[in-house]
């Protein structure tokens, strides 16, 4: 049988005396689009951040690919692992942030081949030649020696896209990646995660708050509240028939504010 490609169990986080994350339990196959919706401070954000080992935890265990992303200690604490674990487990994961965090100074190109360049040790013209692929996959091959401040917002996260992708992770993360841009960009990104999504077998997993692109691109659909799983289901259950009240009033709530669900 399939194993879980990430796994968290009991997953505990804290900050200060504010618990943000509540005893988390959920797995996450290979291959799979997950989307989490939920209110405004409900844990989207920092379940991914935890991921990309950018917070660390307050309790509980995550595993990705088959191995722990924290170390116990003895004390019975996780503890975030040594640099060297760490930067093994980043490389199973790239993140794309809803600022895109380019490299002001650095062109398109060198946006994306800077990481694979330095991190994995790649000769220039492997990764040029990569990062040109990627470049046609997001729409953007003409503007490989554009500097950041010469692209629109939506182009911007193309870019951010690529880069995420030249590292090969074998699971994305997109935080809330629309929700920065003017609403005549969102469009392009969204075909370019669509795309993403019907076209590889990568692992995705998506903090939004579009919920008719939620429902277009995920295979199950995980609503959060306060820090725990409310209610989860593939998108033609969850935002057709959802079962839970806290769901059924946060999706009224979005349908009464216009979106599409
Ligand atoms: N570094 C931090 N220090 C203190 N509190 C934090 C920190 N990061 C997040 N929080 C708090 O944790 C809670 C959850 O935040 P998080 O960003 O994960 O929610 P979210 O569901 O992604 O919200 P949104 O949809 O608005 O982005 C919020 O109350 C937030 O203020």
């Amino acid at each position: 049988m399939d194993q879980p490609i990430i796994r968290i169990q009991n997953l505990r986080k804290s900050f200060g005396t504010l618990t943000v994350i509540d005893g988390l339990n959920f797995d996450v196959m290979k291959g799979e689009k997950l989307a989490l919706i939920g209110p405004s401070g409900s844990g989207k954000t920092t379940i991914l951040r935890i991921l990309m080992t950018l917070e660390d935890i307050s309790g509980g265990r995550i595993e990705v690919c088959g191995e722990p992303l924290y170390h116990m200690q003895r004390s019975g604490a996780e503890v975030p692992a040594d640099e060297a674990h760490l930067h093994k487990m980043r490389r199973h994961i790239g993140m794309v942030f809803q600022h895109f965090n380019l490299f002001p100074h650095k062109s398109v190109l060198q946006n994306i081949t800077l990481a694979p360049m330095l991190t994995k040790g790649e000769a220039r013209a492997v990764a040029e030649k990569r990062a040109r692929e990627l470049l046609d996959m997001v729409g953007l091959s003409d503007k490989a020696d554009y500097m950041p401040s010469q692209l629109s917002g939506g182009q911007k996260q193309r870019v951010a896209i690529a880069r995420a992708l030249a590292l090969q992770p074998q699971i994305m993360l997109f935080d809330e990646v629309t929700s920065a841009l003017d609403p005549e960009l969102v469009e392009e990104v969204l075909e370019v995660m669509k795309r993403l999504a019907a076209e590889t077998d990568m692992t995705m997993l998506l903090v939004t708050h579009e919920m008719g692109f939620a429902h277009d691109f995920a295979d199950r659909v995980l609503f959060f509240d306060k820090g725990r799983i409310v209610e989860q289901g593939p998108p033609a259950q969850i935002f057709t028939a959802p079962q839970e009240d806290r769901t059924k009033s946060f999706l009224r709530k979005i349908i009464a504010a216009g979106q599409r669900v």
